[in-house]
């Protein structure tokens, strides 16, 4: 049975996870609410111009809305949007004069929430530009004097200028978040939850491109030893040492990602069977080498490594791998197995 509490739980958790499509929805609402009646208005009392150019912004937004949710990308909607926008209010303020100008004040914070901060004020830009230059060529059609054109184009200018501020801010606070919520705070590497995501991507990826990915899951040996030995603190240092031991033997597209505890998991665009195991193997050894505790001891690490199969859910993917590491610990850790 359709389940209506179901989905509009999914719809509020997708817009309270995408910022640009909850904007993208929100002025769609708004303009969908408040233009609506304007244009009809427009229309029943023979302003064409206006009234029509009300209705193709409403069209418009609905429109952006309805493509933004079902293609997801907000880029293309929001910068139609912005576009659509000026181009309308730049019209309505031609034929409505300063009756129009009100309608400039909402669109130039709108736009900094469509477009990035630098597309916001280009357009901003042109749209007092272009209002100034007519309102030059054609003395009183928009505004009433010079004055009101300066009142009007600095009011302008201030509120663009803090909309751009606030957007600003807003988009590097929102990326600041977006780093935490994704890597793992001791160590730098990718988190459980990003983990997960990336694995069910790449099962998609597998039946969409028949694209190649492996997994090398690997846990450093005896850790419980290297804290009861020298100290938390500097079995914490192993932990942060070891990430970027491992991001230098793998390449730019692959992943680490902390798994838990000193268990951690690489994933590997476009591998085969013939380069996983010595690449594990590589990897193995140059830690080896490279990771020493505070009297100079290596420290070794045991790994299970899996080719994603055809048709294969990610957790059974993980298994596999997990399976094989635990082959690797069994069979006196400091070694790779590949899973069967
Ligand atoms: N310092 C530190 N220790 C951690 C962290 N996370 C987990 N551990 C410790 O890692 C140890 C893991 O111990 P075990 O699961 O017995 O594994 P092990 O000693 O490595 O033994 P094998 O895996 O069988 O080789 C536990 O003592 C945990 O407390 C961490 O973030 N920092």
């Amino acid at each position: 049975m359709f389940n209506r509490g179901t989905l509009l739980e999914r719809l509020g958790n997708k817009l309270k996870q995408d910022f640009y499509l909850a904007m993208i929805t929100l002025v769609g609402a708004i303009i969908a609410s408040f233009v609506t009646p304007y244009a009809i208005y427009r229309l029943y009392t023979g302003n064409l111009v206006v009234g029509i150019a009300d209705l193709i912004i409403v069209i418009s937004a609905i429109s952006a809305v309805i493509y933004a949710w079902r293609t997801g990308d907000t880029v293309k909607p929001g910068q139609f949007l912005a576009l659509i926008f000026c181009i309308g209010a730049g019209i309505v303020c031609i034929s409505l004069g300063i009756n129009g100008l009100f309608w400039v004040y909402p669109l130039l914070v709108f736009i900094f929430f469509l477009v990035s901060a630098r597309r916001a004020v280009i357009l901003s830009l042109m749209l007092l530009f272009t209002l100034a230059m007519v309102d030059l060529a054609w003395p009183s059609l928009i505004f009433v004097n010079h004055y009101q054109m300066t009142s009007f184009l600095v009011t302008s200018f201030v509120c663009s200028f803090f909309a751009y501020v606030f957007a600003y801010r807003a988009q590097l606070q929102r990326n600041e978040l977006k780093q935490l919520a994704s890597i793992d705070s001791l160590t730098g590497a990718g988190n459980r939850h990003t983990l997960n995501q990336e694995l069910e991507q790449a099962v998609l990826l597998k039946q969409k491109l028949q694209s190649r990915f492996a997994v090398i899951l690997f846990d450093l040996d005896f850790f419980k030893q290297i804290n009861d030995n020298y100290g938390h603190k500097v079995g914490d240092e192993t932990l942060i040492r070891l990430v970027p031991i491992i991001s230098g033997m793998i390449r730019q597209t692959d992943q680490v990602f902390r798994f838990g505890g000193e268990e951690f998991l690489v994933l590997l665009r476009d591998m085969d069977t013939q380069n996983l195991l010595p690449l594990a193997e590589k990897i193995r050894s140059g830690v080896e080498q490279k990771l020493r505790l505070p009297d100079g001891k290596a420290v070794t690490l045991s790994a299970g490594v899996a080719i994603l199969e055809e048709n294969e859910h990610w957790e059974q993917w993980l298994h596999r791998a997990d399976m094989a590491l635990y082959q690797a610990k069994h069979n006196g850790r400091n070694q790779v197995i590949a899973a069967a």
